[in-house]
């Protein structure tokens, strides 16, 4: 099937539809949003990309991301693809939103307006192979100290969203 994603101008008012390698290929910027799963012991769901994804496969990254879809929220998608990446959902919070722009060595860039989700679940997920090639739940302190240690294992938005936006979404 084919996917398109939401072209929006800087204030995310929808300018477009296109497909979604197309918009990667021409750094577009659209639609997005990054899901942080937290449990009761404060850790958060990460996810590692599966090894075929399209742009930065095997590396670590939040919970789940993915693109709205026309006529959807924030919070419709963000529900929907929790449970296509990780095999369960939960109720979310919009939180705030960024704008970033990331090559990537394959030739694609991401060049999102990204809406930051949160949401607690307390158990462990049953992810999607296709799209997940592993989980682990840590703390933010246990993920700081990690991105130091091995920076190249983490997704570009990862460590903007953990470098410039954490303190207001914890
Ligand atoms: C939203 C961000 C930060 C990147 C896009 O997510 P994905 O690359 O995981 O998109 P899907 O393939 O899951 O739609
Ligand atoms: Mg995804
Ligand atoms: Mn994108």
């Amino acid at each position: 099937m084919e996917e398109k994603v939401i072209l929006v101008n800087e204030k995310d008012e929808q300018i477009g539809l296109m497909e979604k390698i197309e918009a990667h290929e021409k750094a577009l910027l659209h639609r997005a949003f990054s899901v942080f799963v937290y449990n009761d012991k404060n850790q958060m769901l990460l996810q590692k990309r599966a090894l075929g994804k399209y742009h930065s496969p095997g590396l670590w990254t939040n919970t789940c991301c993915s693109h709205q879809r026309e006529n959807e929220t924030n919070i419709q998608a963000g529900k929907r693809r929790l449970m296509e990446e990780m095999g369960f959902t939960t109720d979310l919070k919009d939180t705030i939103s960024f704008i970033y722009k990331a090559p990537f060595e394959n030739g694609l860039s991401e060049h999102e307006f990204d809406h930051i989700l949160v949401g607690y679940y307390n158990q462990d997920p049953k992810p999607n192979p296709d799209e997940v090639a592993d989980w682990k739940w840590l703390t933010a302190e246990e993920v700081k100290n990690d991105i130091e240690k091995n920076p190249d294992q983490y997704t570009a938005w990862f460590k903007i969203i953990f470098d410039k936006h954490y303190s207001q979404i914890a």
